[in-house]
Protein backbone atom coordinates (compact mmCIF):
# COMPACT_ATOMS: atom_id res chain seq x y z
CA UNK A 1 0.00 0.00 0.00
CA UNK A 2 0.88 3.52 -0.86
CA UNK A 3 0.12 6.97 0.49
CA UNK A 4 -0.79 9.22 -2.34
CA UNK A 5 1.23 12.30 -2.78
CA UNK A 6 -1.78 14.27 -4.30
CA UNK A 7 -5.64 13.52 -4.37
CA UNK A 8 -6.63 11.14 -7.62
CA UNK A 9 -7.85 13.96 -10.28
CA UNK A 10 -9.70 11.00 -12.62
CA UNK A 11 -11.97 8.73 -11.31
CA UNK A 12 -13.75 5.38 -12.77
CA UNK A 13 -15.85 6.11 -9.90
CA UNK A 14 -16.20 7.73 -6.45
CA UNK A 15 -18.62 6.07 -3.68
CA UNK A 16 -19.89 6.83 0.14
CA UNK A 17 -19.22 2.98 1.30
CA UNK A 18 -18.86 1.49 4.87
CA UNK A 19 -15.83 0.23 6.09
CA UNK A 20 -15.19 -1.31 9.26
CA UNK A 21 -18.89 -0.14 10.22
CA UNK A 22 -17.55 3.72 9.18
CA UNK A 23 -19.29 4.92 6.26
CA UNK A 24 -16.17 6.67 4.21
CA UNK A 25 -15.67 7.77 0.61
CA UNK A 26 -13.56 5.09 -1.46
CA UNK A 27 -12.10 6.05 -4.76
CA UNK A 28 -11.40 4.12 -7.82
CA UNK A 29 -8.97 6.16 -9.87
CA UNK A 30 -8.40 5.70 -13.79
CA UNK A 31 -5.21 4.94 -13.38
CA UNK A 32 -5.80 1.74 -10.83
CA UNK A 33 -6.07 2.77 -7.35
CA UNK A 34 -8.66 2.44 -4.89
CA UNK A 35 -8.17 4.95 -2.28
CA UNK A 36 -10.31 5.88 0.77
CA UNK A 37 -9.79 7.18 4.23
CA UNK A 38 -9.69 4.99 7.17
CA UNK A 39 -8.11 7.06 10.12
CA UNK A 40 -5.47 7.97 7.63
CA UNK A 41 -5.57 7.81 4.00
CA UNK A 42 -4.81 4.52 2.53
CA UNK A 43 -4.76 3.07 -1.10
CA UNK A 44 -3.97 -0.04 -2.84
CA UNK A 45 -2.82 -0.31 -6.17
CA UNK A 46 -5.07 -3.08 -8.11
CA UNK A 47 -2.45 -3.92 -10.99
CA UNK A 48 0.81 -4.66 -8.47
CA UNK A 49 -1.07 -5.43 -5.71
CA UNK A 50 -5.19 -6.68 -6.11
CA UNK A 51 -5.31 -11.04 -6.42
CA UNK A 52 -9.43 -10.39 -7.00
CA UNK A 53 -12.55 -9.58 -5.38
CA UNK A 54 -15.37 -11.81 -4.09
CA UNK A 55 -18.60 -10.53 -3.02
CA UNK A 56 -20.72 -11.91 0.05
CA UNK A 57 -23.94 -10.76 0.73
CA UNK A 58 -23.71 -6.71 0.47
CA UNK A 59 -20.16 -7.05 1.24
CA UNK A 60 -17.42 -6.73 -1.22
CA UNK A 61 -13.89 -8.17 -0.33
CA UNK A 62 -11.02 -7.12 -2.45
CA UNK A 63 -8.04 -9.50 -1.73
CA UNK A 64 -4.75 -8.15 -2.39
CA UNK A 65 -0.87 -9.47 -1.72
CA UNK A 66 1.02 -6.64 -0.25
CA UNK A 67 4.76 -6.31 0.52
CA UNK A 68 4.93 -6.83 4.32
CA UNK A 69 6.81 -3.34 4.92
CA UNK A 70 4.11 -1.45 3.20
CA UNK A 71 1.01 -3.27 4.51
CA UNK A 72 -0.53 -1.37 6.79
CA UNK A 73 -3.06 -1.94 9.70
CA UNK A 74 -6.23 -0.79 7.98
CA UNK A 75 -6.88 -3.80 6.29
CA UNK A 76 -7.66 -7.15 7.75
CA UNK A 77 -5.20 -10.14 7.88
CA UNK A 78 -6.70 -12.51 5.49
CA UNK A 79 -4.08 -15.26 6.11
CA UNK A 80 -0.26 -15.96 6.26
CA UNK A 81 1.34 -15.21 3.17
CA UNK A 82 5.33 -16.86 2.31
CA UNK A 83 8.38 -14.70 2.94
CA UNK A 84 7.92 -11.05 3.24
CA UNK A 85 4.43 -11.04 1.46
CA UNK A 86 1.14 -10.83 3.49
CA UNK A 87 -2.27 -11.41 2.58
CA UNK A 88 -4.66 -8.99 3.14
CA UNK A 89 -8.58 -7.58 2.98
CA UNK A 90 -10.67 -4.73 2.32
CA UNK A 91 -13.65 -5.63 2.65
CA UNK A 92 -16.28 -2.58 2.55
CA UNK A 93 -19.88 -2.11 1.73
CA UNK A 94 -21.42 0.12 -1.23
CA UNK A 95 -24.78 2.00 0.43
CA UNK A 96 -27.00 0.73 -2.28
CA UNK A 97 -28.10 -2.25 -4.40
CA UNK A 98 -26.87 -0.11 -7.75
CA UNK A 99 -23.85 1.23 -6.47
CA UNK A 100 -22.97 -2.32 -5.41
CA UNK A 101 -23.37 -3.63 -9.34
CA UNK A 102 -21.50 -0.57 -10.29
CA UNK A 103 -18.57 -1.69 -7.98
CA UNK A 104 -18.60 -5.05 -9.03
CA UNK A 105 -18.66 -4.21 -12.75
CA UNK A 106 -15.94 -1.74 -12.40
CA UNK A 107 -13.59 -3.93 -10.73
CA UNK A 108 -14.52 -6.63 -13.04
CA UNK A 109 -13.84 -5.04 -15.99
CA UNK A 110 -10.61 -3.40 -14.54
CA UNK A 111 -9.24 -6.78 -14.03
CA UNK A 112 -10.32 -8.44 -16.91
CA UNK A 113 -8.44 -5.82 -19.35
CA UNK A 114 -5.12 -6.36 -17.64
CA UNK A 115 -4.92 -9.95 -19.24
CA UNK A 116 -4.21 -12.21 -16.49
CA UNK A 117 -4.35 -15.83 -17.01
CA UNK A 118 -7.61 -17.29 -16.06
CA UNK A 119 -7.38 -21.49 -16.01
CA UNK A 120 -3.35 -23.07 -15.41
CA UNK A 121 -2.30 -26.62 -15.73
CA UNK A 122 -0.41 -27.26 -13.02
CA UNK A 123 2.49 -29.78 -13.15
CA UNK A 124 3.91 -30.96 -9.66
CA UNK A 125 7.09 -32.70 -8.90
CA UNK A 126 6.75 -34.36 -5.87
CA UNK A 127 9.88 -35.98 -5.81
CA UNK A 128 11.96 -32.85 -6.76
CA UNK A 129 14.44 -30.82 -3.94
CA UNK A 130 13.15 -31.58 -0.85
CA UNK A 131 10.10 -33.20 -1.73
CA UNK A 132 8.42 -29.46 -0.41
CA UNK A 133 6.19 -29.25 -3.45
CA UNK A 134 2.86 -30.55 -2.69
CA UNK A 135 3.50 -28.51 1.09
CA UNK A 136 4.71 -25.57 -0.57
CA UNK A 137 1.11 -25.84 -3.31
CA UNK A 138 -1.40 -26.44 -0.62
CA UNK A 139 0.20 -23.52 1.52
CA UNK A 140 1.85 -20.76 -0.68
CA UNK A 141 0.34 -21.41 -3.84
CA UNK A 142 -3.45 -22.55 -3.87
CA UNK A 143 -4.45 -19.97 -1.66
CA UNK A 144 -3.11 -17.01 -3.59
CA UNK A 145 -4.28 -18.43 -6.55
CA UNK A 146 -7.86 -18.73 -5.61
CA UNK A 147 -7.97 -15.48 -3.97
CA UNK A 148 -7.22 -14.39 -7.60
CA UNK A 149 -10.02 -16.75 -8.70
CA UNK A 150 -7.68 -18.20 -11.12
CA UNK A 151 -8.59 -21.93 -12.18
CA UNK A 152 -6.20 -24.85 -12.46
CA UNK A 153 -5.67 -28.45 -12.97
CA UNK A 154 -3.08 -30.23 -10.71
CA UNK A 155 -1.11 -32.67 -12.19
CA UNK A 156 1.71 -35.03 -10.02
CA UNK A 157 4.93 -35.91 -12.08
CA UNK A 158 4.96 -39.90 -11.59
CA UNK A 159 8.11 -40.18 -13.39
CA UNK A 160 10.83 -38.57 -15.39
CA UNK A 161 9.86 -37.36 -18.50
CA UNK A 162 6.20 -37.05 -17.53
CA UNK A 163 5.85 -33.72 -17.80
CA UNK A 164 7.05 -33.69 -20.93
CA UNK A 165 4.89 -36.41 -22.38
CA UNK A 166 2.29 -34.13 -20.67
CA UNK A 167 3.55 -31.10 -22.82
CA UNK A 168 3.60 -33.02 -26.10
CA UNK A 169 -0.05 -33.66 -25.43
CA UNK A 170 -1.91 -31.14 -23.66
CA UNK A 171 -4.50 -29.04 -25.48
CA UNK A 172 -3.76 -25.62 -25.62
CA UNK A 173 -6.94 -24.03 -25.83
CA UNK A 174 -8.33 -25.51 -22.58
CA UNK A 175 -5.18 -23.51 -20.61
CA UNK A 176 -3.86 -19.90 -20.47
CA UNK A 177 -0.70 -21.25 -19.46
CA UNK A 178 1.22 -24.06 -17.74
CA UNK A 179 3.27 -23.86 -14.05
CA UNK A 180 6.04 -26.18 -12.95
CA UNK A 181 6.21 -26.20 -8.96
CA UNK A 182 9.72 -28.20 -9.36
CA UNK A 183 12.95 -27.45 -9.82
CA UNK A 184 14.25 -26.51 -13.53
CA UNK A 185 14.12 -30.20 -14.76
CA UNK A 186 10.74 -29.95 -15.32
CA UNK A 187 10.72 -26.73 -17.02
CA UNK A 188 12.95 -28.23 -19.46
CA UNK A 189 10.73 -31.21 -19.80
CA UNK A 190 7.76 -28.82 -20.61
CA UNK A 191 9.93 -26.89 -23.49
CA UNK A 192 11.31 -30.21 -25.17
CA UNK A 193 7.38 -31.53 -25.22
CA UNK A 194 6.07 -28.43 -26.56
CA UNK A 195 8.64 -28.21 -29.23
CA UNK A 196 8.43 -31.98 -30.06
CA UNK A 197 4.56 -31.16 -31.32
CA UNK A 198 3.53 -30.72 -34.48
CA UNK A 199 1.96 -27.39 -33.80
CA UNK A 200 5.26 -26.17 -32.40
CA UNK A 201 5.05 -22.63 -32.77
CA UNK A 202 1.90 -21.81 -31.15
CA UNK A 203 2.64 -24.38 -28.45
CA UNK A 204 6.20 -23.02 -27.76
CA UNK A 205 3.75 -19.35 -26.93
CA UNK A 206 1.90 -20.72 -24.08
CA UNK A 207 3.26 -18.76 -20.98
CA UNK A 208 5.21 -20.87 -18.61
CA UNK A 209 5.29 -20.31 -14.84
CA UNK A 210 7.72 -21.42 -12.27
CA UNK A 211 7.37 -21.80 -8.69
CA UNK A 212 10.31 -23.12 -6.58
CA UNK A 213 10.55 -26.12 -5.33
CA UNK A 214 13.44 -28.47 -6.80
CA UNK A 215 17.12 -28.54 -5.59
CA UNK A 216 18.08 -26.20 -8.86
CA UNK A 217 15.38 -23.04 -8.96
CA UNK A 218 18.09 -21.19 -11.20
CA UNK A 219 15.40 -19.82 -13.62
CA UNK A 220 12.70 -18.26 -11.36
CA UNK A 221 15.51 -17.31 -9.47
CA UNK A 222 16.83 -15.42 -12.50
CA UNK A 223 13.03 -13.80 -12.69
CA UNK A 224 12.52 -12.53 -9.37
CA UNK A 225 16.20 -11.04 -9.00
CA UNK A 226 15.96 -9.27 -11.73
CA UNK A 227 12.93 -7.08 -9.79
CA UNK A 228 15.18 -7.39 -6.60
CA UNK A 229 12.47 -10.24 -5.30
CA UNK A 230 13.41 -13.05 -3.09
CA UNK A 231 13.26 -16.45 -4.44
CA UNK A 232 9.85 -17.41 -3.00
CA UNK A 233 6.75 -19.56 -3.72
CA UNK A 234 4.24 -16.24 -3.03
CA UNK A 235 6.74 -14.13 -5.02
CA UNK A 236 6.60 -16.42 -7.88
CA UNK A 237 2.95 -17.05 -7.68
CA UNK A 238 2.10 -13.67 -7.66
CA UNK A 239 4.43 -12.67 -11.09
CA UNK A 240 1.91 -15.56 -12.51
CA UNK A 241 -1.61 -14.83 -11.55
CA UNK A 242 -0.33 -10.81 -12.26
CA UNK A 243 0.42 -12.57 -15.96
CA UNK A 244 3.51 -9.95 -17.15
CA UNK A 245 5.39 -11.74 -19.86
CA UNK A 246 8.97 -12.21 -20.88
CA UNK A 247 10.60 -14.11 -23.74
CA UNK A 248 13.23 -16.94 -23.30
CA UNK A 249 16.09 -17.61 -25.55
CA UNK A 250 15.85 -21.54 -26.23
CA UNK A 251 19.19 -23.16 -27.45
CA UNK A 252 18.98 -26.37 -30.07
CA UNK A 253 21.33 -28.74 -28.69
CA UNK A 254 22.18 -30.87 -32.00
CA UNK A 255 24.32 -34.14 -32.74
CA UNK A 256 23.77 -36.02 -36.20
CA UNK A 257 19.73 -36.36 -36.61
CA UNK A 258 19.51 -35.78 -32.38
CA UNK A 259 18.20 -33.01 -30.84
CA UNK A 260 17.50 -31.78 -27.20
CA UNK A 261 16.80 -27.79 -26.21
CA UNK A 262 17.58 -26.68 -23.50
CA UNK A 263 16.96 -23.14 -21.91
CA UNK A 264 19.08 -23.11 -18.46
CA UNK A 265 22.71 -24.49 -19.36
CA UNK A 266 25.28 -26.80 -20.48
CA UNK A 267 28.51 -27.53 -18.36
CA UNK A 268 31.63 -30.10 -19.10
CA UNK A 269 34.53 -30.32 -17.51
CA UNK A 270 34.77 -29.59 -13.77
CA UNK A 271 31.10 -27.69 -13.13
CA UNK A 272 29.40 -31.22 -14.86
CA UNK A 273 31.83 -33.35 -12.58
CA UNK A 274 30.65 -31.59 -9.94
CA UNK A 275 27.08 -31.19 -10.67
CA UNK A 276 26.47 -34.92 -11.74
CA UNK A 277 29.33 -36.95 -9.23
CA UNK A 278 28.39 -35.40 -6.46
CA UNK A 279 25.36 -37.12 -6.29
CA UNK A 280 27.40 -39.63 -4.64
CA UNK A 281 27.00 -37.61 -1.47
CA UNK A 282 23.14 -36.86 -1.63
CA UNK A 283 22.75 -37.84 1.78
CA UNK A 284 24.52 -34.74 2.69
CA UNK A 285 22.20 -32.20 1.06
CA UNK A 286 22.91 -29.07 -0.52
CA UNK A 287 26.56 -29.38 1.56
CA UNK A 288 27.54 -32.54 -1.30
CA UNK A 289 28.30 -29.56 -3.68
CA UNK A 290 30.80 -28.01 -1.84
CA UNK A 291 32.08 -31.19 -0.75
CA UNK A 292 32.89 -32.68 -3.88
CA UNK A 293 33.65 -28.60 -5.51
CA UNK A 294 36.51 -29.05 -3.02
CA UNK A 295 37.43 -32.56 -4.21
CA UNK A 296 37.54 -31.69 -7.55
CA UNK A 297 39.93 -28.40 -7.11
CA UNK A 298 42.53 -30.53 -4.81
CA UNK A 299 42.44 -33.84 -7.50
CA UNK A 300 42.33 -31.26 -10.62
CA UNK A 301 40.96 -32.91 -14.09
CA UNK A 302 41.92 -31.30 -17.25
CA UNK A 303 39.75 -32.28 -20.83
CA UNK A 304 41.47 -32.14 -24.25
CA UNK A 305 39.10 -31.18 -26.58
CA UNK A 306 38.22 -27.86 -28.72
CA UNK A 307 35.69 -25.42 -28.71
CA UNK A 308 34.27 -23.28 -31.61
CA UNK A 309 32.03 -20.58 -31.34
CA UNK A 310 30.35 -17.37 -32.94
CA UNK A 311 31.23 -14.26 -30.53
CA UNK A 312 28.56 -11.12 -30.31
CA UNK A 313 29.37 -7.94 -31.49
CA UNK A 314 32.46 -6.47 -29.51
CA UNK A 315 33.61 -10.41 -28.35
CA UNK A 316 35.60 -11.33 -31.61
CA UNK A 317 39.32 -10.73 -30.03
CA UNK A 318 38.42 -14.40 -27.98
CA UNK A 319 39.87 -17.47 -29.93
CA UNK A 320 41.62 -17.79 -33.18
CA UNK A 321 39.55 -17.43 -36.61
CA UNK A 322 38.65 -20.48 -38.00
CA UNK A 323 35.71 -21.06 -40.41
CA UNK A 324 32.53 -23.33 -39.95
CA UNK A 325 33.40 -27.24 -41.06
CA UNK A 326 30.26 -28.97 -42.84
CA UNK A 327 31.99 -31.95 -41.35
CA UNK A 328 30.56 -30.56 -37.67
CA UNK A 329 27.22 -31.36 -38.51
CA UNK A 330 27.57 -34.51 -40.69
CA UNK A 331 26.71 -38.04 -39.62
CA UNK A 332 28.64 -40.18 -37.41
CA UNK A 333 29.73 -43.31 -38.71
CA UNK A 334 29.68 -46.03 -35.90
CA UNK A 335 26.16 -45.94 -34.54
CA UNK A 336 26.83 -48.73 -31.74
CA UNK A 337 25.99 -47.08 -28.97
CA UNK A 338 22.17 -46.23 -27.88
CA UNK A 339 20.14 -43.57 -30.11
CA UNK A 340 17.24 -41.14 -28.94
CA UNK A 341 14.55 -40.79 -30.95
CA UNK A 342 14.97 -39.03 -33.86
CA UNK A 343 12.83 -36.06 -33.88
CA UNK A 344 11.01 -35.84 -37.63
CA UNK A 345 8.40 -33.43 -36.83
CA UNK A 346 8.01 -30.24 -34.22
CA UNK A 347 10.69 -27.45 -34.09
CA UNK A 348 14.28 -28.71 -35.72
CA UNK A 349 16.30 -25.18 -34.42
CA UNK A 350 16.88 -22.11 -35.80
CA UNK A 351 16.80 -21.10 -39.36
CA UNK A 352 20.88 -19.96 -39.21
CA UNK A 353 23.29 -20.76 -42.32
CA UNK A 354 25.73 -21.26 -39.89
CA UNK A 355 28.76 -21.64 -42.49
CA UNK A 356 27.86 -18.24 -43.49
CA UNK A 357 28.63 -16.90 -39.95
CA UNK A 358 32.13 -15.82 -38.67
CA UNK A 359 33.52 -18.06 -36.31
CA UNK A 360 36.61 -18.47 -33.81
CA UNK A 361 37.88 -21.26 -32.18
CA UNK A 362 39.88 -22.04 -29.09
CA UNK A 363 41.99 -25.34 -28.07
CA UNK A 364 41.70 -26.94 -24.97
CA UNK A 365 43.07 -28.63 -22.51
CA UNK A 366 40.28 -27.07 -20.79
CA UNK A 367 39.09 -27.52 -17.07
CA UNK A 368 35.68 -26.16 -17.29
CA UNK A 369 32.96 -24.63 -20.88
CA UNK A 370 29.78 -23.91 -18.66
CA UNK A 371 27.36 -22.32 -21.01
CA UNK A 372 24.53 -19.87 -19.81
CA UNK A 373 21.36 -18.65 -20.81
CA UNK A 374 20.36 -16.72 -17.42
CA UNK A 375 21.60 -15.07 -14.97
CA UNK A 376 21.77 -17.76 -12.05
CA UNK A 377 22.03 -21.47 -12.20
CA UNK A 378 20.97 -22.10 -8.65
CA UNK A 379 19.78 -20.06 -6.05
CA UNK A 380 23.39 -19.89 -4.94
CA UNK A 381 25.03 -19.66 -8.11
CA UNK A 382 25.06 -16.37 -10.41
CA UNK A 383 26.71 -18.40 -13.36
CA UNK A 384 26.39 -15.75 -16.12
CA UNK A 385 25.93 -12.10 -14.02
CA UNK A 386 25.80 -10.98 -17.87
CA UNK A 387 23.21 -13.09 -19.18
CA UNK A 388 19.77 -12.07 -20.64
CA UNK A 389 16.30 -13.46 -21.03
CA UNK A 390 16.27 -12.86 -24.76
CA UNK A 391 19.57 -11.11 -26.01
CA UNK A 392 19.96 -14.26 -28.45
CA UNK A 393 22.84 -15.22 -27.26
CA UNK A 394 24.64 -17.92 -24.60
CA UNK A 395 26.88 -16.57 -22.16
CA UNK A 396 29.86 -18.94 -22.07
CA UNK A 397 32.23 -18.87 -19.16
CA UNK A 398 35.33 -20.53 -20.34
CA UNK A 399 38.25 -21.51 -18.10
CA UNK A 400 41.30 -23.12 -19.21
CA UNK A 401 43.79 -22.83 -17.03
CA UNK A 402 43.76 -21.71 -13.43
CA UNK A 403 46.07 -22.67 -10.11
CA UNK A 404 43.81 -24.62 -7.74
CA UNK A 405 43.91 -21.60 -5.23
CA UNK A 406 42.54 -19.39 -7.75
CA UNK A 407 39.54 -21.73 -8.70
CA UNK A 408 38.72 -21.98 -4.94
CA UNK A 409 38.64 -18.37 -4.92
CA UNK A 410 36.12 -18.28 -8.23
CA UNK A 411 33.92 -20.29 -6.65
CA UNK A 412 33.42 -18.72 -3.38
CA UNK A 413 32.73 -15.79 -5.41
CA UNK A 414 30.22 -17.97 -7.88
CA UNK A 415 27.03 -16.52 -5.47
CA UNK A 416 27.71 -12.92 -6.32
CA UNK A 417 29.04 -13.46 -10.07
CA UNK A 418 32.38 -12.71 -9.12
CA UNK A 419 34.26 -15.08 -10.72
CA UNK A 420 33.84 -13.85 -14.66
CA UNK A 421 36.04 -10.95 -13.49
CA UNK A 422 38.99 -13.26 -13.42
CA UNK A 423 42.15 -12.99 -15.75
CA UNK A 424 41.39 -17.25 -15.53
CA UNK A 425 38.06 -16.62 -16.98
CA UNK A 426 37.07 -16.08 -20.57
CA UNK A 427 33.48 -14.89 -20.53
CA UNK A 428 31.74 -13.90 -23.97
CA UNK A 429 28.48 -14.53 -25.52
CA UNK A 430 28.43 -16.55 -28.08
CA UNK A 431 25.19 -16.97 -31.54
CA UNK A 432 26.32 -20.86 -31.79
CA UNK A 433 29.18 -23.20 -30.28
CA UNK A 434 30.87 -26.34 -31.67
CA UNK A 435 32.03 -28.68 -28.21
CA UNK A 436 34.72 -31.17 -29.44
CA UNK A 437 35.11 -33.25 -26.28
CA UNK A 438 37.96 -35.08 -25.39
CA UNK A 439 39.72 -37.46 -22.74
CA UNK A 440 41.61 -36.58 -19.38
CA UNK A 441 45.03 -35.38 -19.99
CA UNK A 442 46.00 -37.54 -16.79
CA UNK A 443 45.04 -40.74 -18.48
CA UNK A 444 43.14 -40.56 -22.21
CA UNK A 445 41.37 -43.59 -20.65
CA UNK A 446 38.51 -41.62 -19.22
CA UNK A 447 36.39 -39.15 -20.82
CA UNK A 448 34.35 -36.60 -18.78
CA UNK A 449 30.56 -35.78 -18.84
CA UNK A 450 28.25 -33.42 -20.26
CA UNK A 451 25.71 -31.52 -18.29
CA UNK A 452 22.47 -30.27 -19.61
CA UNK A 453 20.25 -28.29 -17.42
CA UNK A 454 20.89 -30.81 -14.43
CA UNK A 455 20.68 -33.75 -15.92
CA UNK A 456 23.32 -36.16 -17.87
CA UNK A 457 23.47 -35.22 -21.90
CA UNK A 458 26.24 -37.28 -22.33
CA UNK A 459 29.13 -39.77 -20.70
CA UNK A 460 32.48 -40.79 -21.67
CA UNK A 461 34.50 -43.58 -21.73
CA UNK A 462 35.45 -44.77 -18.04
CA UNK A 463 33.30 -41.91 -17.01
CA UNK A 464 30.96 -41.69 -13.68
CA UNK A 465 28.49 -43.96 -14.42
CA UNK A 466 29.48 -44.73 -17.68
CA UNK A 467 27.57 -47.74 -18.28
CA UNK A 468 24.60 -45.96 -18.13
CA UNK A 469 22.49 -44.76 -21.19
CA UNK A 470 22.74 -41.66 -22.45
CA UNK A 471 20.56 -39.18 -24.65
CA UNK A 472 23.49 -38.29 -26.94
CA UNK A 473 27.12 -39.43 -27.32
CA UNK A 474 30.49 -38.16 -26.17
CA UNK A 475 31.54 -36.70 -28.85
CA UNK A 476 30.98 -33.41 -31.13
CA UNK A 477 27.90 -31.63 -30.78
CA UNK A 478 26.52 -28.06 -31.75
CA UNK A 479 24.48 -25.77 -30.01
CA UNK A 480 22.68 -22.93 -31.46
CA UNK A 481 20.49 -19.82 -30.09
CA UNK A 482 16.85 -18.91 -31.50
CA UNK A 483 16.10 -15.98 -30.01
CA UNK A 484 13.16 -15.41 -27.73
CA UNK A 485 11.15 -18.32 -28.58
CA UNK A 486 9.64 -19.28 -25.86
CA UNK A 487 7.49 -17.31 -23.22
CA UNK A 488 7.69 -17.10 -19.33
CA UNK A 489 5.45 -15.23 -16.81
CA UNK A 490 7.61 -13.22 -15.25
CA UNK A 491 6.90 -10.33 -12.19
CA UNK A 492 7.56 -7.23 -14.46
N1 LIG B 1 7.46 -38.68 -9.67
C1 LIG B 1 8.73 -38.61 -10.08
N2 LIG B 1 9.62 -39.55 -9.72
C2 LIG B 1 10.90 -39.48 -10.11
N3 LIG B 1 11.40 -38.50 -10.88
C3 LIG B 1 10.56 -37.54 -11.26
C4 LIG B 1 9.19 -37.53 -10.88
N4 LIG B 1 8.59 -36.43 -11.41
C5 LIG B 1 9.56 -35.78 -12.10
N5 LIG B 1 10.74 -36.43 -12.02
C6 LIG B 1 12.04 -36.06 -12.57
O1 LIG B 1 12.78 -35.34 -11.59
C7 LIG B 1 13.75 -34.54 -12.27
C8 LIG B 1 14.13 -33.33 -11.43
O2 LIG B 1 12.99 -32.61 -11.16
P1 LIG B 1 12.90 -31.09 -10.72
O3 LIG B 1 13.02 -30.23 -11.89
O4 LIG B 1 11.61 -30.92 -9.98
O5 LIG B 1 14.04 -30.89 -9.68
P2 LIG B 1 15.54 -30.44 -9.86
O6 LIG B 1 15.79 -29.31 -8.96
O7 LIG B 1 15.85 -30.23 -11.31
O8 LIG B 1 16.31 -31.71 -9.41
P3 LIG B 1 16.31 -32.50 -8.02
O9 LIG B 1 15.67 -33.82 -8.32
O10 LIG B 1 17.77 -32.61 -7.70
O11 LIG B 1 15.56 -31.67 -7.03
C9 LIG B 1 13.12 -34.18 -13.61
O12 LIG B 1 14.04 -34.40 -14.63
C10 LIG B 1 11.92 -35.12 -13.73
O13 LIG B 1 11.99 -35.87 -14.91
Amino acid sequence: MELPDSPPAVHIMSDWVRVNCIVTQLTFTADGKLVWMEASQRCLRIEKEVLGFATEGSCIRIRAAVDFDEAGCCLRPGGGGGGCMVRRELAFEPLSADSFTLWCQNLRGYLDSLGRPKKLLILLNPFGGKRSAPKVFEKEVKPLLEDAAVKFDLQETGYQLHAKEIARKVDLAKYDGIVCVSGDGVLVEVVNGLLERDDWKSAIKLPLGMIPAGTGNGMVKSLLDSVGQPCKASYATLAIIRGHKRSLDVATISQEDKKIFSVLMLAWGLIADIDIESEKYRWMGSARIDFYALQRILHLRRYEGRISFVPAPGYERHGQPASYSAEWAAPYQDHGEKQVDVISSGYQGPNIKLEELSWRTIDGPFISIWLHNVPWGSESAMAAPNAKFSDGYIDLIAIRDCPRVSLLSLITEMDKGGHVKSHHVKYLKVKAFVLEPGARTDNPTKEGIIDIDGEVLARGKGAYKSEQETLMAYRRLQITVDRGLATLYSPQ
